[in-house]
C-alpha cells in the first residue's frame, strides 16, 4: 500500500521528486529497492544505468502508472499517480505512440482535444499544437503522415505531444535512443531550452553514459537501486575519474566489493 504523505501545497523550493523508501514488486520480482532521493525543480536530472536496471520502472512509478509500488513517492508535492498531475507531467515512452495514418497537425490535435476539450478552446489549442510542433522542429512536416516519418521524426512527434500541456515536469524515456549524433545534440539543446527558458524539471532515462555529462544532476542505478545521486562533476571528483561512465565503474566496483565483504562476514 502506498504511503502517501498528506496532499499539501506545492511550495517552489520543494522538490519536483521526493522518494523514501521506494520499493517496486513486478511479478514476483522485487525490481526496485528501498530508493531514496529527491529530483530538484528546474533542472535535467539523468536516470542512467544499464538495460534492466529499473529506470522504466522508476518512471512509471514517478508518472502513476506502475502497480505494487510501496514507500513515499511525491511528485510535485501530489502523491505518484494523484489526477491532479495529469496534466502537469508529460511523458514520454521508449515505444513513439503516434498513429501513422494521421499527419502530425492531426496526431497533435487529437492528443491536444483529449487535454483540453471544447469548441471554446479550439484557438488555444490550435496555438498549442503550432508551438509544440516548432519545439521539436518540425514545422516544415507537419502535413506529412506519420506513417512516413524516420525514427527520430517519430520520437519527435512523441515528445511534441508530451509538450502540448507545457507541463511542469518532463519524464522522457530513452529519448535520444537510435538517433544521430546530430538529432542527439539537438534534442539536448531543446531539452536544456525547455529546463532554462520555462523553469521545467525534466527527468531523462540513458543507458548511454556519455549522455550523462549533459544532465545537471544524475541518478546512477544498478540492479534496482540507486548508486549515487549527485551532479557530474561531483561524481568524477570523488571518484578521482575523468568520465560519468568510469565513475559509474568505479561505483559498481565499489558496491561488489561491499557486497562481499558483507558475504564473507556472515
Ligand atoms: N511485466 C514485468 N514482469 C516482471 N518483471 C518485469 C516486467 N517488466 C520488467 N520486468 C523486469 O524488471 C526489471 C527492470 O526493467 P525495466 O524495464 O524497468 O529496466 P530498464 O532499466 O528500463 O531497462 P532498459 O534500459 O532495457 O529499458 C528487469 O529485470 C525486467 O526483466
Amino acid at each position: 500500500m502506498m504511503n502517501y504523505s498528506s496532499v499539501r501545497s506545492d511550495p517552489p523550493d520543494e522538490p519536483a521528486i521526493r522518494a523514501e523508501t521506494l520499493n517496486v514488486v513486478r511479478g514476483t520480482r522485487q525490481v526496485l529497492r528501498d530508493l531514496d532521493f529527491t529530483v530538484p525543480r528546474g533542472q535535467i536530472t539523468g536516470l542512467l544505468g544499464p538495460s534492466g536496471c529499473g529506470k522504466t520502472t522508476l518512471m512509471r512509478a514517478i508518472v502513476g502508472t506502475q502497480a505494487k509500488v510501496t514507500g513515499t513517492l511525491d511528485v510535485l508535492g501530489r502523491p505518484a499517480g494523484h489526477p491532479t498531475l495529469r496534466t502537469r507531467i508529460g511523458y514520454v515512452t521508449q515505444a513513439p505512440s503516434v498513429y501513422d495514418d494521421l499527419t502530425i497537425s492531426q496526431n497533435l490535435a487529437y492528443f491536444a482535444a483529449i487535454l483540453d476539450p471544447g469548441h471554446t478552446a479550439a484557438d488555444r489549442r490550435h496555438e498549442n499544437v503550432t508551438r509544440a510542433i516548432a519545439d521539436v522542429d518540425l514545422t516544415n512536416h507537419a502535413d506529412a503522415l506519420a506513417g512516413n516519418l524516420s525514427g527520430g521524426q517519430r520520437s519527435r512527434v512523441s515528445l511534441a505531444v508530451a509538450l502540448l500541456g507545457t507541463p511542469e515536469l518532463l519524464v522522457l524515456d530513452e529519448p535520444t535512443v537510435g538517433l544521430d549524433p546530430v538529432l542527439r545534440r539537438d534534442l539536448w539543446a531543446l531539452f536544456h531550452d525547455i529546463a532554462g527558458s520555462r523553469g521545467a524539471t525534466l527527468l531523462i532515462s540513458s543507458h548511454v553514459m556519455n549522455e550523462a555529462e549533459r544532465c545537471h544532476r544524475l541518478l546512477l542505478m544498478r540492479e534496482g537501486q540507486i548508486l549515487a545521486d549527485d551532479t557530474p562533476d561531483a561524481l568524477r571528483t570523488r571518484t578521482d575519474s575523468e568520465t560519468v561512465e568510469a565513475a559509474f565503474l568505479h561505483l559498481v566496483d565499489e558496491a561488489v566489493a561491499a557486497a562481499r565483504a558483507k558475504e564473507t562476514t556472515r
